[in-house]
């Protein structure tokens, strides 16, 4: 069991970067999408291509497979939800995963040209996942709680 137990672990660190990489990026696209708009029209066309596809090809996936690796770590046994960290933690990929589904929403939206969110609005956006990551590393790594 602990092989198995390791092996998915680390099956769901790399999925969790990946999918990171992708949720830290992607927002910074919507802010060159929105403030390049007006004054550099010909970028709409390559920025709505590279977030498609970061999107649906990149994080989409990731995000699939780190729920499938931590879901499979929790069925071998080993957490003890009489502790308050997994409820920490659970909360906290809950929100990054509302997080990804506001992301989906948003291309669709600037794909469409019906999004009304500033550049400096998706600026502020783009720290929600890194509070997230903060909160959900210290839960699961240093245990405070
Ligand atoms: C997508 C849903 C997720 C589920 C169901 C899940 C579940 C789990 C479980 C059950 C563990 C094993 C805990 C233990 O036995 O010590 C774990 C470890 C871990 N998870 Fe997740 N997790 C998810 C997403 C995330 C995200 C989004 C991050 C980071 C932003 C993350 C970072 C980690 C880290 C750093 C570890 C510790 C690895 C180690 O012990 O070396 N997880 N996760």
């Amino acid at each position: 069991m602990g092989d198995i137990y390791l092996w998915l672990k680390a099956g769901h660190v790399i999925s969790v970067i990946a999918w990171m990489a992708g949720i830290f990026y992607l927002p910074r696209l919507f802010v060159y999408h929105a403030e390049q708009r007006a004054s550099v029209p010909q970028m709409v066309p390559v920025l709505e291509v590279m977030e498609r596809r970061l999107l649906q090809a990149i994080m989409t996936p990731a995000m699939i497979a780190a729920w499938a690796f931590g879901l499979s770590i929790i069925a071998v046994g080993v957490i003890d939800w009489g502790e308050v960290w997994p409820w920490v933690k659970g909360a906290g990929v809950i929100a990054m995963t509302a997080f990804h589904l506001w992301c989906a929403r948003e291309r669709r939206r600037l794909a469409d040209g019906t999004a009304t969110a500033s550049g400096r609005r998706y600026r502020m956006m783009n720290e929600v996942p890194t509070v997230l990551m903060i909160v959900i590393v210290v839960s699961v790594l240093v245990r405070p709680f």
